[in-house]
């Protein structure tokens, strides 16, 4: 569904260059006044807001505070002719998304509107949608992923054994979920274990049960894992880490898909699918000896391998937009996105520890994060590391993996900030005296310092700190 953009403006012309600018992207509604504006909001299903400031019959500040006091996830752009900084920072203060001057590149608000209608799907939940998604809760649309989704399709309703093989934070759990989710089983209720995190003392109680007094502590009968599972699925994760006694009884009650308890003789039958999944390599462990080599014919009945994610960089921009809006109702933070320069060091960076590093990677920048997007400077410092303006050094491989797009956005960006930034320093934050120096009109320098999230009381005096940082 195309999303509906309202143009609010008491000009014919404005309205009908706006229509035709923002129709390329948008269903465009247009209103000329406030209160055909406000009559518009209540019927239509409005996704983003661009309004003039001053109208015949009101300003645009009272469809802001209707916008956000009735509809707070549409976006609010203000547009004004009469370079009315304070009323436009007080907009952005009652939470407009952003405001342009008069006269403007439309190409430049068509484009400030599709980033504002972006965000607002993606913090609406809308990238959940089936088609931008993934499958069965996985996000990424790379050729790796929509190969590995198609194989989910085509194992899952088989029962066959599955082994899952992969780096550490791949998604291992997720396909294993996927794959019962998917099966004749899904009514039950799939059983889990990581094999790692149980005691080796223990872990063959837990798999396979026992009689009562069998062992020191083995005070009542009890169910093992596989029993529990009957009917359903089981999850053992980090496989690679069983001792090769376990391995040896696993193998047997593979072979006989029936369990004998610690302590019993007599056998129970259980109908359980297997899904193992390990970040080892077990064919050299088996090359070594320190996996049994039965098992292992046993378990690789199907192989699903997850590739790491350096390797599908292209599925970094919606996982960290998911982990972001996941993450954003419980933080305080406001940001909904993320800069160019910030996203190019996601995908340049290498993630040894893949999904489960982004995802925590994501979160922490949340935690500290002051503007309206996530920077470069808010992403922990191995991550930063990777941004193709950090590494001088080898800079021209790095870059060279960016579109020129990526690049050259990145690096205006990374320059903007860190200009005006010293700029401000210089002048200790009279914004006056730094757009005169700069040669900037003083409205557009405002701008120009909160898209970079800076504000002037940073630089006034240096209270805040020896070294005058800013967060
Ligand atoms: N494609 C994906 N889409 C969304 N979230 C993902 C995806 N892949 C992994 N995650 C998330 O990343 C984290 C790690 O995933 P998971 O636990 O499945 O990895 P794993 O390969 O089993 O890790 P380990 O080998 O360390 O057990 C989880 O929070 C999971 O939800």
């Amino acid at each position: 569904m195309k999303p509906t953009v309202l143009v609010v403006d008491d000009k014919a012309n404005m309205l009908a260059l706006l229509s035709k600018v923002l129709g390329k992207s948008a269903k465009v509604l247009t209103a000329r006044g406030v209160r055909t504006a406000l009559q518009l909001l209540e019927t239509e299903p409005v996704t983003t807001v661009v309004c003039d400031l001053r109208m015949n019959d009101g300003d645009g500040l009272e469809v802001l505070r209707a916008v956000r006091a009735r509809w707070p996830g549409v976006p609010f752009i203000l547009m004004t002719a009469y370079a009315s900084v304070p009323t436009a920072v007080q907009a952005m203060r009652e939470g407009a998304y952003d405001y342009v001057t008069k006269p403007f590149d439309p190409d430049e608000l068509r484009a400030l509107v599709e980033r504002a209608m972006a965000q607002a799907a993606v913090l609406k939940g809308e990238h959940d949608a089936p088609e931008a998604q993934g499958f069965a809760g996985m996000t990424g649309r790379s050729p790796a992923m929509r190969a590995l989704y198609q194989l989910i399709e085509r194992v899952a309703p088989t029962d066959a054994t599955v082994l899952i093989l992969g780096e550490t934070g791949t998604g291992k759990e997720l396909v294993a979920r996927a794959i019962h989710e998917h099966s004749s089983r899904a009514s039950h209720r799939p059983i889990a274990v990581n094999c790692a995190a149980i005691p080796r003392s223990l872990i063959e109680s837990e798999l396979f049960g026992h009689a009562r007094g069998s062992f020191t502590g083995a005070a009542t009968d009890r169910a093992g894992l596989f029993e529990e599972a009957h009917a359903s699925t089981l999850f053992l994760d980090e496989i690679g880490e069983l001792r090769p006694t376990v391995q040896a009884k696993l193998t047997r009650v593979l072979e006989e898909r029936a369990v004998r308890r610690i302590g019993e003789s007599r056998e129970r039958k259980v109908d359980v699918r297997l899904i193992s999944a390990t970040h080892r390599d077990l064919r050299a462990m088996v090359k070594t000896g320190a996996f049994r080599e039965d098992l292992w014919f046993r378990l690789n009945v199907c192989v699903v391998e997850l590739p790491p994610l350096r390797e599908r960089a292209e599925d970094i921009p919606p996982l960290a937009q998911r982990f972001l809006a996941e993450r954003a109702p419980q933080s305080r933070s406001s940001a909904s996105g993320f800069s160019a320069a910030a996203m190019s060091a996601l995908q340049m960076y290498r993630w040894p520890g893949n999904v489960r590093e982004l995802k925590s990677a994501v979160e922490r920048a949340l935690v500290i994060e002051t503007t309206s997007e996530i920077r470069l400077e808010s992403l922990p410092p191995e991550v930063q590391g990777a941004s193709p303006l950090r590494l001088t050094s080898s800079s021209d491989v790095d870059l060279a993996q960016l579109s020129y797009r990526e690049a050259v956005d990145a690096s205006r960006e990374e320059m903007n900030r860190r200009y005006l930034e010293a700029v401000m320093r210089r002048f200790r934050g009279d914004v006056l005296k730094a757009a005169a120096h700069a040669g900037v009109e003083r409205e557009s320098f405002y701008r120009l310092l909160r898209r970079c999230g800076l504000s002037a009381d940073d630089f006034r005096e240096e209270r805040r700190g020896t070294d005058g940082s800013k967060n």
